[in-house]
């Protein structure tokens, strides 16, 4: 992550890693984003681990990020998404959480096809 800053020649992958990272800083600084930031605390909210096979947040995206999990850039969307549909399939549409779950993935959509053109 480092080739991030250095303006030296990076491999095409750390160009799209750079390009998560950043993407990833945008949804997290979204003023929406705060149910997301990080891991839903199964013991805290009822059900949730009932009814959500594949809990994800920003946070748990980063660390995967971070730690080169991300072998192509499907699974760094797939992960991504996964947050929205979980917070679609627990929170009432006309819910606080379940706004700005509907916000946060208008905005990301809108982001991400702004940075593959
Ligand atoms: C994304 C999500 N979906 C369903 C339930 C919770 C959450 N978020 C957590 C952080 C959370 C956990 N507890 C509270 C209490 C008020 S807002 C809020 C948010």
């Amino acid at each position: 992550l480092v080739s991030c800053t250095k303006r030296t020649k990076t491999p095409k992958s750390e160009l799209a890693v750079c390009r998560y990272v950043l993407l990833l800083a945008e949804l997290e600084a979204h003023q929406d984003a705060w149910p997301f930031l990080r891991p839903v605390k199964l013991k805290s909210v009822p059900g949730y681990k009932k009814i959500i096979k594949k809990p994800m947040d920003f946070f748990t995206i980063k660390e995967k990020l971070i730690n080169n999990m991300y072998l192509n850039q499907e699974n760094f969307v797939i992960d991504v998404n996964l947050v929205f549909d979980n917070c679609q399939k627990f929170n009432e549409d006309d819910s606080e959480i379940g706004r700005a779950g509907h916000r946060m993935k208008r905005f990301f959509d809108k982001r991400w096809t702004e940075l593959l053109h």
